[in-house]
């Protein structure tokens, strides 16, 4: 079945639909926002499915970590844990290093402090024992921090703005730029949530398509929106006093600067800010770009980074299976359920195409299957993997690009239907060692299996033995005796 450019134009296929831009929430702020008709052209829902094939698989892979980081925050309920050490590199390294153990300890205000309990946080997480004290000081301090996502970092900058508004100034005093739409609002429900007990802090969202009449002044305390809105509301309509802001959140710098002029808008709000407001930079990676970018957003940083839990292939056992053709795979997928127990797997496709005849296949077959693809919403993808978790459905088929980034750690077993390539063909061996690694944490016990189908993905099964120096042992699903062994 595999064509030598099936690669190349499969990425570019399943990433344009990937896009953001085929993103659509339903919610609209309201309570203490004063949105109407919120349509921001980054959510882009009139645009048409060609419009959408047609640009480049470039920008649609920057446009889908902002569809990614949407989806990771609508699955998770709860922190992603971690054992990992943060990193400090205080601006003055001679000042003590204060961290908390406890909320009380930071001397919230009472209404915060109930909003913090009433959402069930009982103690800081690992990056907010750090970085709560440093934002909360006198006189304030910036900030720069970096952990991966769903470490607590929204939670913590969304407190710290709270707790330094003066509720009785009507008048904008904490700016959060974010990368889209979608995700200025998930953080507007943070804040939502966060200050139900402090009624008298008052939220806008600075968003296309929220039209305030010429002349008028925000009486809200905490802005938050799109980089190009915020920069309109300051410079061109003056609906903000740029010279009374005190905290400026710069939320999702990775995202940000993978989006064309975010990152010259978001300085040029930066540039109109007084000095002593206090600046703060979040980020899930670190990469040289995003450094830059926030070295010129932050000056005198401190720096905060929490390293991720490194994944290793220790603990799996890994296997590869011969085939000629997909229905081949297919009857060797079948001959492994039919010799071993399978409590929940995650098949991954390289197109959609054979997600989705796979996914018809195996339900033929009598499985409970869930299909993650392209075409979906983001909130039904996160719909579909909810169900996955909850164990409402024991396999789950997904394309690569859909299941970027997506931890679903109770899953055992790990079938490559496709093996995972990168747009040059070559083997993408972070994608692989994230589809199959464990991180120490959860130093289970996992399978996975390959499935090779032609010279070339033989070539690329090669290719990832050798980077990771471990052998991919073969296996014959025609010998069942054999396949319950693996079990074993
Ligand atoms: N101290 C805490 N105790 C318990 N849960 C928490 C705590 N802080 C945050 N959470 C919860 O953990 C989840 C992740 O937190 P948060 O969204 O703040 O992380 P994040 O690092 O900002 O991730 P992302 O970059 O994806 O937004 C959320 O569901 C949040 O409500």
């Amino acid at each position: 079945m595999a064509s030598e450019s099936w690669a190349q134009a499969v990425d570019e296929q399943e990433a344009a639909a990937e896009s953001i831009n085929s993103l659509q929430i339903k919610e609209k702020p309201e309570e203490n926002g004063t949105v109407s008709n919120a349509t921001d052209s980054s959510s882009g829902a009139a645009k048409s499915e060609a419009e959408r094939e047609a640009k480049p698989a470039d920008d649609d892979d920057k446009e889908d970590k902002a569809a990614q980081s949407l989806l990771n925050k609508l699955i998770r309920n709860n922190l992603v844990n971690t054992t990992n050490q943060v990193e400090v590199l205080q601006k003055d390294p001679n000042s003590p290093l204060y961290s908390v153990k406890s909320f009380e300890e930071l001397r919230l205000k009472p209404q915060l402090l109930q909003g913090v309990y009433a959402m069930g946080f009982n103690r800081p997480s690992k990056i907010q024992e750090t970085a709560l004290p440093m934002m909360l000081a006198e006189p304030p301090q910036n900030l720069i921090a970096q952990s991966q996502s769903g470490t607590g970092k929204t939670a913590a900058f969304v407190l710290a703005m709270l707790s330094h508004v003066d509720p009785n100034n009507k008048y904008p005093q904490c700016l959060c730029v974010s990368p889209t739409y979608e995700l200025a609002l998930q953080t507007g429900k943070v804040i939502e949530q966060m200050g139900k007990y402090y009624p008298e802090v008052k939220l806008v969202y600075a968003i296309r398509g929220n039209k305030l009449e010429r002349g008028s002044k925000l009486q809200e305390q905490i802005v938050i929106g799109t980089p190009g809105t915020m920069l309109d509301w300051c410079n061109k309509f003056r609906f903000i006093d740029p010279k009374k802001i005190r905290v400026f959140v710069l939320d999702e710098a990775d995202v940000m600067i993978a989006t064309q002029g975010h990152q010259d808008q978001s300085i040029r709000i930066q540039r109109m800010l007084p000095k002593n407001c206090q600046m703060l930079l979040f980020s899930a990676t670190f990469e040289e770009s995003v450094w830059n970018f926030a070295q010129r957003i932050v000056p005198e940083p401190n720096i905060i980074k929490l390293k991720r839990e490194e994944e290793t292939l220790d603990t799996i056992k890994q296997y590869f299976v011969l085939c000629n053709s997909r229905e081949e795979k297919f009857q060797a997928l079948c001959n492994i359920y039919g010799a071993i127990t399978i409590a929940q797997a995650m098949i991954f496709c390289h197109t959609r195409k054979t997600a989705g005849w796979l996914a018809g296949e195996l339900s033929r077959e009598g499985h409970q299957v869930a299909l993650l693809s392209g075409e979906m919403q983001v909130e039904q993808r996160a719909a579909v993997i909810d169900r996955f978790r909850d164990g409402k459905e024991k396999v789950l088929v997904t394309t690569n690009v859909c299941a970027r980034g997506i931890d679903v750690e109770q899953v055992s077993v790990v079938i490559n239907f496709d093996l995972p390539v990168d747009k040059d063909g070559n083997p993408d061996n972070e994608t692989y060692l994230h589809r199959i690694g464990r991180t120490g944490r959860f130093g289970k016990r996992g399978l996975a299996i390959n499935m090779v189908d032609s010279k070339m993905s033989m070539n690329i099964l090669n290719r990832i033995q050798e980077h990771f120096n471990k052998k991919i042992e073969r296996l014959d699903t025609d010998d069942l005796d054999e396949i319950e062994k693996i079990a074993n």
